[in-house]
C-alpha cells in the first residue's frame, strides 16, 4: 500500500455536514469527508452522484451550500485561497486563439504574479505537464491531450497547494492518461494535495485514498488496497461495482441512502448562497 506522505499535516480539505441543493433537490444531503494534505484522493461515483457538485463546493463556486467546507484552513471560496487552489473543470478553460505561453502568462497575471516572475512561473507550469516545445503554438492547433494539459498548466501556474481536477483524463488515450497520473503523483510527492474525480476505475489504484459517492452519499472512504481486500474483488472496477450494488441494496431495503453511515463531525450551519445554480 502506498503510504500517505503527510499523515501529520492538517487536512487539505475538511467537509462537515455538507448539504447542497441543485434544481430544488438535495443532491448532496449531508457529507463529511477529508482530503489529507500531500496526497492524491480519487473521487469516484456513477454519473450524477455529485462529484462535480462536491468539487464546486470545495472551490467555493457552488450555490445553495450549507455545512462546513474548509480548504487549507480557510472557508472554501475565501479570497486568500485564490492562489492556493487550482481548479480544472471538465471543459477546456483556456483561450484557443492564444498560444500556450500567452494563456499561461494571462492566468499567471490573473493570479497576481508580478510580471517579473511570470516567465519563470509559465516555464515551471509547462515543465510540470511536459508541454515544453509548444510555447508558441496556438491552443486551437493542439491535440486534445495537449489541450487538457494546457488547462492543467493554467491551474498550476500560481503554484497552488491544492489541485481540484474534474475528470482530467476524460477522452485521453491510455498513454496520455498514464503520463498525466505520473504528473499527479509527482505533484503529490512535491507536497501538493490533489482531489481528482474520475470515471476510470483503473485510475483508482493510482490514488492514496478513494472517496466513493452514490447519490451524494459517501459509500466508502478507503485505500485502493483495502477496497480490494474488503470486497474480495479482483480489480478496482469490480470492487467499485460491488460497493455500489451493496449501497443500492441498502437503499432498496427502505433505508435512505442519505442516512448511510458517514463518519465525522456535525454541521456547523454555516450557509452560503452564490450563483443560484
Ligand atoms: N445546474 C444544475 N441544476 C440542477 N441540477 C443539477 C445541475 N447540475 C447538476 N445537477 C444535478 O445534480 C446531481 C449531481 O450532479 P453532478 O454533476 O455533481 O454529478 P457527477 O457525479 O459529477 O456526474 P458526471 O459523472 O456525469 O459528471 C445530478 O443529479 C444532476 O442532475
Amino acid at each position: 500500500m502506498r503510504q500517505n506522505p503527510s499523515e501529520a499535516r492538517p487536512a487539505a480539505v475538511r467537509v462537515a455536514g455538507l448539504r447542497v441543493v441543485r434544481g430544488g433537490r438535495p443532491v448532496i444531503p449531508g457529507l463529511d469527508v477529508e482530503v489529507p494534505a500531500g496526497s492524491v484522493v480519487g473521487l469516484l461515483g456513477p454519473s450524477g452522484s455529485g462529484k462535480t457538485t462536491l468539487l464546486r463546493a470545495v472551490v467555493g463556486v457552488q450555490a445553495q451550500v450549507s455545512g462546513t467546507v474548509e480548504v487549507l484552513g480557510e472557508p472554501a471560496g475565501s479570497p486568500s485561497l485564490r492562489r492556493r487552489v487550482g481548479y480544472v473543470t471538465q471543459d477546456a478553460s483556456v483561450y484557443t486563439d492564444l498560444t500556450v505561453a500567452q494563456n499561461l502568462d494571462y492566468f499567471a497575471a490573473l493570479a497576481g504574479i508580478p510580471s517579473r516572475g511570470r516567465k519563470a512561473a509559465v516555464a515551471a507550469a509547462m515543465s510540470d505537464v511536459d508541454l515544453g516545445g509548444h510555447e508558441k503554438q496556438p491552443v486551437r492547433t493542439l491535440s486534445g491531450g495537449e489541450c487538457s494539459r494546457v488547462s492543467l498548466a493554467a491551474a498550476l501556474v500560481a503554484d497552488p497547494e491544492l489541485l481540484v481536477l474534474d475528470e482530467p483524463t476524460v477522452g485521453l488515450d491510455p498513454v496520455l492518461r498514464r503520463d498525466l497520473w505520473e504528473t499527479f503523483r509527482r505533484l503529490a510527492a512535491s507536497g501538493k494535495s490533489l482531489l481528482v474525480s474520475s470515471h476510470v476505475m483503473d485510475e483508482a489504484t493510482q490514488c492514496d485514498r478513494l472517496l466513493l459517492l452514490r447519490e451524494g452519499v459517501l459509500v466508502a472512504d478507503i485505500t485502493p488496497r483495502a477496497l480490494l481486500e474488503e470486497t474480495g474483488a479482483p480489480d478496482a472496477e469490480r470492487a467499485f461495482l460491488a460497493l455500489i450494488d451493496a449501497a443500492n441494496a441498502v437503499g432498496a431495503d427502505g433505508s435512505s441512502p442519505a442516512a448511510g453511515g458517514v463518519p465525522g463531525a456535525a454541521a456547523t450551519g454555516r450557509a452560503r448562497e452564490e450563483d443560484g445554480r
